[in-house]
């Protein structure tokens, strides 16, 4: 089914009816735009939200095609609040994802909190390559050679000890921030790092043994992740993530009771390529250690490596102190 609303109802769709006391979608649409500033009804919106709420209701697939200037986040998260179960949204890009979490929907808690009567929750979900990983960290830290970082040996080093000093630099930024981080988000990091670096301190999905059998599993920020997705009335994902989890059978979205699928033009790509990396065998990141191995700290020496409780346990700040990031205005 298309629902085109580029062009405008005559008369805005009648809102459905909802046991006594219990707030219609469009009610929270009205709260929500309501809070908006310069916020108006605009019928095609609202068009949108009535179509999602009767496909919630008959359990059918609803395609909308909706132009710029709709109001397309307000109309699909209002319905989705009063969804019984879990809601999963996907976005194309990351930039997207950050957008809904550190933006729209704090903005829309706070906007339907006293009509909803009660404070919807939402997290987070991208693909473990996003998220630090410790064990990783650990281990780099573990094959560095002593004081390397400013040791160019031969006089061909200067253009080595540029490279190794450049990304020293970041990977050493990047120990200070694991220290600090809550989330472990790479994109919660600003300055952002080249993705040369970053790699020396994530672990793509095939790598990873898994946090029954990692010695930093129970301290994993992409478990974590997933662990608060599973609590969230919405959870925000992209679907390179969601193809994965549905073509490797991986179980990281959480179960839900509706999808709504952002930016769907962009799926079909998304998946092909998804698929496309899946298919493609791990590549090599270098020699032993990499650049990680050229800024070994001082402190990393102080805890034993696979240390038992891990020694990222206690410098993790709480869940709240996190920065949110916005990539749009
Ligand atoms: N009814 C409304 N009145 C005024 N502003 C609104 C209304 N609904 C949404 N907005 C605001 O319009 C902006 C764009 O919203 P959103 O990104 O959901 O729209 P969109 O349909 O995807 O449009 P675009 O394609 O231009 O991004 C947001 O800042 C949002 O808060």
């Amino acid at each position: 089914m298309t629902i085109a609303t580029n062009a405008e109802p005559a008369t805005p769709p009648a809102p459905r009816p909802r046991s006594a006391g219990q707030p219609t979608a469009a009610d929270l649409l009205a709260a929500a735009v309501g809070a908006v500033p310069g916020g108006a009804a605009r019928p095609g919106q609202q068009q949108m939200v009535h179509a999602i709420e009767q496909s919630v209701d008959s359990g059918e697939h609803l395609l909308v095609q909706a132009g710029t200037g709709t109001g397309k986040s307000l109309a699909y998260l209002t319905p989705a609040l009063l969804v019984d179960g879990p809601v999963v949204v996907s976005t194309a890009t990351l930039a997207l994802q950050s957008q809904l979490v550190d933006h729209d929907l704090p903005r829309l808690a706070d906007a339907i909190e006293p009509v909803l009567r009660r404070r919807p929750t939402f997290a987070v979900l991208k693909g473990r390559h996003h998220y630090l990983c410790l064990a990783r960290l650990d281990n780099s830290a573990e094959e560095e050679p002593e004081d390397a970082l400013f040791d160019a040996p031969g006089s061909g080093g200067t253009k080595w000890l540029g490279e190794a000093g450049r990304l020293g630099k970041q990977i050493q930024r990047l120990r200070e921030w694991a220290m600090k981080t809550v989330t472990g988000d790479r994109d919660e990091l600003d300055p952002g790092v080249e993705d040369q670096a970053w790699r020396q301190v994530s672990m793509p999905a095939r790598e990873c043994v898994g946090a029954n059998r990692c010695p930093y599993g129970a301290d994993c920020f992409a478990e974590a992740s997933r662990a608060r997705a599973r609590e969230a009335d919405i959870v925000v994902t992209n679907h390179s993530l969601l193809a994965v989890d549905m073509l490797a059978g991986r179980h990281i979205v959480p179960p839900h009771k509706l999808l709504v699928v952002d930016e769907a033009h962009e799926l079909v790509d998304r998946v092909s390529s998804a698929a496309q990396a899946e298919l493609t065998p791990t590549r090599s990141t270098g020699p032993p250690g990499g650049p990680a191995r050229w800024c070994r700290p001082r402190w990393a020496r102080r805890w034993p490596r696979r240390a038992t409780p891990s020694p990222w346990a206690w410098p993790r700040r709480r869940p709240g102190g996190s920065r949110p990031v916005s990539r749009r205005p």
